[in-house]
């Protein structure tokens, strides 16, 4: 095997703009995360192939899961599994990079992919950690879906970090803090991703995964719906379809890179209960049809102050820069709990409480449990903490973990330990990520080993 490479991508959190950012008129706040997806990916090329590509993906964190595909031109790309086993995220990227870069004239036709994720992606409940001077992650004993998730975004980091490894065998000069190959990456996970979903999402989840954190306005859903079915039969015409998609359309979509601002810092509690989304939104599309004007005046104060958090964000990051002697008191005042001395923090929290009454107003309309009252008691008992300055349940909301923004000299921990109101949080070890899509050193990946 030669030219290894390795990738990875972040998890996220939609702090502001759930439910929202699925229409294409409002703007949402995604915070990436520490927790991150990783691929290291090898090549070779060996002869007498029958004109197929081998593509071996093993995730061997999960019972050692491993998928053994052979695709090739005369399939349509539709790649077989030797053991008829199924993994739609790895399936439909597959086909899809393979498709795009189907025009390459000589590539390695035979390429292994291993899969790491970070371990706050899932329930480390019964795994061994497996760790080298670099990288630690857990083993499990059961298969990849029947591990508890925690609702970071899983499969979205699998797919655009697999669609990254991937595309890195077609284009040995892949970088990928160009922003042309980001976009491209971008553009074919997203497609990849809403096609093994079976729905065109709002795809905050994928964008985060490559851009990082973000101020993000979806694209819009025809894109991707007006892709042909992807069969043996079409491969031409999806393939000009997909390349025009990928590299010519305007998706009319924004993610600006973003950050919180200095001085704060992100925390994550996992309640480990998690949520069915899908029942979510239905329940709120229901509710939002049935309910204009009043539910278009609901959604219309929540954009006001998802709007007013993006904007608060951005002027702290200036504050911070130039208006240092006031920054550094503001930022005392957000630990001490002197909130309220600073306008700038005061609507900061005010947004987000306003946000929380207003997805507490659907909960009781529409019969989705966005904020449910157990998800309420542990906000409203977050938010006294020293240095934490408001907290949400991110998403679609629900019993998944929570997010609180809070000073970033807050220990989350002490200040909670043996206390019954969070008795029943874990908090997660997580902060924000530093950044979107980034490539790794593929020797981080050797001798993992369970630690003693
Ligand atoms: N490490 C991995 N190895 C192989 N497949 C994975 C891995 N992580 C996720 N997947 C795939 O993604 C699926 C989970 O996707 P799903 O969209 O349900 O979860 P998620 O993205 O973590 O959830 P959420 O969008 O709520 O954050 C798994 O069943 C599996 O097919
Ligand atoms: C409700 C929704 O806006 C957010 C879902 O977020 P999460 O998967 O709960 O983090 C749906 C979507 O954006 O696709």
């Amino acid at each position: 095997m030669k030219g290894v490479r390795a990738f990875s991508a972040p998890g996220k959190a939609l702090l502001a703009g759930g439910y929202l950012v699925l229409d294409p008129k409002y703007e949402s706040f995604v915070v990436a995360l520490s927790a991150r997806m990783h691929a290291v990916v090898s090549s070779t090329t060996v002869p007498d192939n029958d004109n197929k590509l081998i593509i071996n993906v093993k995730s061997s964190q999960f019972n050692n899961n491993e998928w053994n595909y052979s695709v090739s031109k005369d399939q349509g790309y539709d790649p077989i599994e030797r053991d008829g086993k199924s993994n739609p995220f790895i399936e439909f990227t597959i086909s899809n990079v393979c498709n795009y870069f189907s025009d390459n004239e000589s590539f390695d036709n035979k390429i292994t992919i291993e899969i790491f994720s970070d371990a706050e992606y899932h329930s480390k409940e019964n795994s061994l950690i497996m760790s080298n001077n670099y990288m630690s992650f857990p083993f499990h004993k059961k298969n990849i879906q029947d591990v508890p998730k925690t609702g970071l975004g899983s499969s979205a980091g699998l797919v655009t970090v697999l669609t990254t490894a991937l595309s890195s065998v077609f284009l040995k000069d892949l970088d990928v803090s160009s922003i042309k190959y980001q976009h491209t990456i971008h553009n074919l996970a997203q497609i990849a991703h809403c096609q093994a979903q079976g729905k065109i999402g709002s795809g905050f989840d994928v964008a985060a995964a490559t851009y990082g954190s973000i101020i993000y306005r979806r694209f819009l859903p025809e894109i991707i719906s007006q892709l042909p079915e992807l069969s043996v039969d079409n491969f031409e015409r999806y393939h000009n379809a997909l390349k025009d998609v990928v590299d010519t359309c305007n998706w009319k979509m924004i993610a600006s890179p973003t950050n919180l601002p200095k001085g704060f810092k992100l925390i994550m509690g996992d309640v480990n209960t998690g949520s069915e989304t899908v029942k979510l939104v239905q329940k709120v599309k229901k509710w939002y049809a049935n309910n204009q004007p009043h539910s278009l005046d609901v959604y219309n104060c929540i954009d006001e102050n998802n709007m007013k958090i993006i904007q608060l964000c951005k002027t702290l990051d200036s504050l911070s820069k130039t208006d240092t002697v006031y920054y550094s008191q503001l930022l005392e005042g957000l630990y001490n709990g002197y909130t309220d001395d600073f306008k700038e923090l005061k609507e900061f929290k005010h947004a987000f409480l306003t946000i929380r009454k207003n997805f507490r107003l659907i909960s009781k309309e529409s019969g989705a449990d966005i904020e449910p009252s157990i998800q309420t008691e542990l906000l409203d008992n977050c938010i006294q903490i020293k240095g934490v300055l408001a907290g949400v349940v991110p998403g679609a909301g629900g019993f998944d973990a929570i997010s609180l923004i809070a000073s970033e000299n807050t220990d989350i921990e002490s200040e909670t330990s043996g206390l019954t109101a969070f008795s029943n949080v874990s908090w997660m070890k997580l902060k924000q990520a530093e950044c979107g899509l980034m490539e790794e050193d593929p020797q981080h990946y050797i001798g993992l080993r369970a630690a003693h």
